[in-house]
Order: C-alpha cells, then structure tokens, then sequence
C-alpha cells in the first residue's frame, strides 16, 4: 500500500495515522471508522494558494464541499483561505452553521429550488452559478424582491469530454449541468444575464469532469470559451471577469495510478490562461477553482474490523468487514480501485488474493477485489486508502446502517469530529 501524509507503518508493522496508530483508533472510536490526517488537509490547501500566488492570477480557490463537508471541515477551509462552493441548501446550512463567511461561498446546482435561492439570499452568499435559462429570470426576480443584485457566473458546457468515468464526466454537450456553448444556449442565457437589471454578471463557469489526469481537456475548454468570450465581447461590449474551471484534479487511489501534481496542473492551467486571452485579445480573467477530491481524498482513511472470511476452493477469497456500500459506494457504483491492507500486520506478507466484501444484502457490496492478503483473522483490523472524498459524503443508512464516526488525527491526537450514529438516530423523527 503507497501511504500518503503523515501516515506510517510502525517497526512492530502497525499503521499509524498522524502520530495515532489504527488499532487506538478503532479501539477508542469503533470501526467502521473514517479517520482524516488533518495535516495533509491543511497542506493540499496550502498547495493550490502556492501555486496560484506564484503564477501571478488573480485567483480564488473555494473547496466543493460536496466531497466531504462537516462542521469541522468547513472550518478548517476558513482557517485555510478557501472559499467554499455549495450545491444544495443542506451544505450551504452546513457552512453557515460552521460561521464560514457566506461572501466567500458560491451556490451550485442545476435545480436550486427557490427555498434555496431564499435562504442564500438571506445569507448573503457571494455569488450563483446560473444553470440554467429559466434560472435567469428566476433568480433575477428574487434578487429584485431583495433589492439586491446577484453576483453570478454562466456555468457552460464546452462540449468537451474528459477522459474519465461517463457517469463523472459533465461537460460535453449532453449533460443536465450547464448550457452548451456550440447550439447557442449558453448565448441566449449570458445576453438574458447581462439584460436582468439585478444580476451582476462576473463571468463564466465550466467543469468537465472529475478524477482527471492532464490538463488537455481543461486547456480545450478554455480555448473554446475565450475564443467565445471574444466574439461575445465584440457584440455586446461584455467582458468577463472571472473564469472558474471548476474542479476534477485527480488523485492517486492506487499505485498504480499516475502521479500527477496538482503544480503542474494549476502551471499549465494558468500558462493556457494567459496565452489565449493573449490571442483572443481579452484582458486576464481573475482564475477560479473548485476542487474537492484533491484536497481531501488522500487524506481520507476508512477502518474495518474484519469478520467472516470464506474460501471458495478454484473461485474466490472473501474477506468481509463490518461496514461495506453503505460507507464505500464508489467501488460498487463506478467500479473505483482502491488499496487495502491489514492495519494491525502491515509487515506480514501477502499469501492468497481476498476481496473485500461489507455486509450488506447485496452482491455488488464490494470494497476492493482481489487484493493480496496476508491470511486476514476476524478481529484484524482492515484499512482502505484514500477514501477522503466521496465517501462519508455519498454514505446511506441502506440496511439501517448508522453512519460511521469522523475522526482528525494530527501530532499524536484524535478528535471526533462526526459521533457514529446511534441506533436511535436510525429512527429519529420516525412515528
Ligand atoms: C461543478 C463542480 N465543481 C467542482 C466539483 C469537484 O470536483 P472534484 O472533486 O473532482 O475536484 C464537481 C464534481 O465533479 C462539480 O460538479
Ligand atoms: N461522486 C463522484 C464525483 C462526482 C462529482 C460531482 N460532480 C465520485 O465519487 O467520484
């Protein structure tokens, strides 16, 4: 298993987690158990302000809360200097409730509800990613209603695909985000903003997919939308201000995966900016980014206990654990690779192939397949790498699972952030 952060393996073969080994973990918080290494957090943030500081931009970096959001978390982003992009009105009250500075938050979503536009209005949020035309005159009005002007960005598809999972990928032409650049929609909808007398139009939006190596979608995203921008520019004088490129920057799950820094990424990026407003002949947009999976995703630890382990002689190795889809979708819904290894025998070397099944009533539960094991005993304990995004986020109760506990180790301590559910918590509000 490739360890990312703060995370080792101890000389007696024991995984520790920012200076707090995973059997004291499991031992004081209960398994399964999501444990983050807040320093390397802190250090992704610290990654994308360096490098966008160093290439001159303005620029503004916000987390997509939609990766992991939490009270702690959304704190730790103010600490941090990120703003913060929210999809719906459960994360915008989730950011809010942890105090984070509305005018630094940015509202997504392809079907705000208008309880949603309301409650970001009286908040006071900083700025909307219009997605739609109807959405213009909606958000228009209400911002009327405020005696107020909405600050917001067109979110554009450039039909452009990336190179990623088709259900992940959202910025070609047939997509429910957005409006498309090449039939004229996302036209109709800039000149409908620049014509709605409470909307401040800042500039616009596109995301082209998540888990994305390389910057050759991004950068032909970009050529085709300054290359837009200016022909817009010419006809109606509009010059935009700030150009977000949304998220997508992708992460190492397995060794196998290439390593793609996210420096390189954000140079190339920023380097492409400036060399097509040059030709385009547009003044330099200020940079905005959304990226979620990046800043926590390697962070992100998930630890099983492991119980019935079943051999099927010439077929397959199970080993299943005491969670299972319920706290780890992705591999069931995108079929996603991730490293496993035994936290307390980290130095014992592999013997058979296992795959790690939950213990959900489904065949799909599955957390990694095939996966060379030491023989694993029930009682060791199982970790899975890199499960910071996505995860926690994309969680159910399915089979009345209560969700696991959240935990940020850091320097040698652990703090719960996020109580595990409680069985009464399984049927609060429920008659
Ligand atoms: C509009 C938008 N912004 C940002 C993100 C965050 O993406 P990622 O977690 O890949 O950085 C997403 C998710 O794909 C998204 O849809
Ligand atoms: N939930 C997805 C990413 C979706 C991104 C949101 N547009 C994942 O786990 O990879």
């Amino acid at each position: 298993m490739h360890l990312n952060g703060t995370a080792r393996v101890t000389p007696q073969g024991v995984l520790d987690i920012g200076g707090v080994s995973a059997p004291e973990l499991a031992g004081r918080f209960g398994t399964p158990l999501y444990v983050y290494d807040e320093g390397l957090i802190r250090e992704q943030c610290r990654r994308f302000h360096r490098t966008l500081a160093a290439s001159g931009l303005d620029y503004q970096v916000s987390y997509a809360s939609k990766a992991f959001t939490c009270l702690a978390l959304v704190r730790l982003m103010a600490a941090e200097h990120m703003g913060l992009d929210v999809v719906s009105g459960g994360e915008l009250y989730t950011a809010l409730s942890a105090g984070f500075d509305p005018a630094r938050i940015h509202l997504h979503g392809n079907n705000k509800t208008v309880a949603e536009l309301r409650q970001a209005l009286d908040a006071g949020v900083g700025c909307y990613v219009v997605d739609s035309l109807d959405e213009v005159a909606r958000l228009n009005a209400l911002a009327g209603e405020y005696g107020t002007w909405a600050r917001c960005l067109l979110r554009v598809t450039p039909g452009v695909s990336a190179h990623t999972h088709d259900f992940i990928q959202t910025g070609a032409a047939d997509s429910k985000f957005g409006l498309n650049l090449a039939n004229g929609q996302a036209e109709t909808a800039l000149r409908a903003m620049l014509d709605a007398p409470h909307l401040d139009v800042l500039g616009v939006h596109f995301h082209i997919g998540s888990q994305i190596f390389g910057t050759d979608g991004t950068r032909a995203a970009l050529d085709r939308i300054l290359n837009w921008l200016a022909g817009l520019r010419e006809q109606t004088g509009f010059t935009a201000r700030v150009l977000n490129i949304g998220g997508g920057f992708g992460i190492r799950y397995t060794a196998a995966d290439q390593s793609y820094p996210i420096e390189d990424a954000l140079t190339e990026i920023a380097g492409a900016l400036r060399a097509g407003t040059q030709t385009h002949g547009l003044p330099l947009p200020q940079l905005w980014l959304e990226p979620g999976r990046s800043v926590v995703g390697e962070a992100g630890w998930t630890l099983y206990e492991v119980g019935t382990v079943k051999e099927i002689p010439g077929v397959r190795n199970y080993v299943s654990v005491d969670g299972g889809m319920s706290d780890h979708i992705r591999t069931a819904l995108y079929g996603a690779n991730y490293e496993v290894a035994l936290a307390n025998r980290m130095n014992d070397a592999p013997q058979a192939e296992y795959t790690v099944a939950g213990k959900l009533c489904e065949s799909g539960d599955v957390i990694a397949r095939d996966k060379p094991l030491p023989h694993p005993q029930r009682g060791d304990l199982l970790a899975v790498s890199c499960t910071g995004a996505y995860h926690f986020s994309m969680s159910s109760r399915y089979n009345q699972m209560p969700r696991p506990a959240v935990v940020f180790v850091g320097g040698g301590e652990a703090r719960e952030v996020v109580r595990r559910e409680s069985w009464a918590d399984l049927v609060r509000g429920q008659e």
